[in-house]
């Protein structure tokens, strides 16, 4: 399937969550089985060989496509949530995001050092968000750190907050 197929079908929502937002609704892609698939496989084709250990998924649209990959990998799932929603002992980081500002945790028992992670959102904007994700699961010392995201909003450069040495990859840009 043309990637542009997949590009054409997110809805641009504006002035939600707030006036001046142009929001990019990835819902009208999941509800596609056969575009579901489409991206899976890129993912996984993309991934499979990296010797990944655990996808960070972060809360809420992380939670779709993460568990996806990590199911097709064979690997383990953790989810980074805002806050007050984990169980169990957290550490947390506060962020500003395209619209507005937040904390996130993850449990302080969720990865090892020898864990190779690949963090995952459906997109990228300003980068608040996964520049905070970034620096929980630095804290626990990892072997390396893969960074994904299914859109990345050009434009806003949050890429620009991640280093020359992590690998940042998209695969829909605006
Ligand atoms: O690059 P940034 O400017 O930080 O913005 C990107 C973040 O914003 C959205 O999540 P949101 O906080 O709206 O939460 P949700 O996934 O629960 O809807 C999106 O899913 C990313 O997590
Ligand atoms: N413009 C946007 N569309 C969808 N999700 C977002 N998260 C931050 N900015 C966004």
């Amino acid at each position: 399937m043309d990637l542009e197929v997949i590009k054409l079908s997110i809805r641009d929502v504006p002035d939600f969550p707030s006036k001046g937002i142009l929001f990019k609704d990835l819902t009208t892609v999941f509800k596609s089985g056969e575009q579901l698939k489409e991206l899976t496989n890129i993912l996984y084709e993309h991934y499979k060989g990296k010797g990944l250990t655990k996808i960070v998924g972060i809360e809420s649209r992380g939670f779709i496509m993460g568990p996806i990959l990590a199911e097709k990998l064979g690997i383990g799932f953790v989810p980074v949530r805002k806050k007050g929603k984990l169980p169990a002992d957290t550490i947390e980081e506060s962020y500003e995001k395209e619209y507005g500002i937040d904390t996130i945790q993850i449990h302080t028992d969720a990865l090892t050092e020898n864990d190779v992670v690949l963090l995952h959102d459906d997109l990228l904007a300003t980068g608040g968000t996964m520049k905070a994700a970034e620096n929980l699961v630095k804290k626990f010392n990892v072997k390396k750190i893969y960074i994904n995201f299914l859109v990345e909003l050009d434009f806003l450069e949050g890429r620009k907050l991640f280093g020359e040495e992590i690998e940042v990859d998209s695969i829909i840009h605006f």
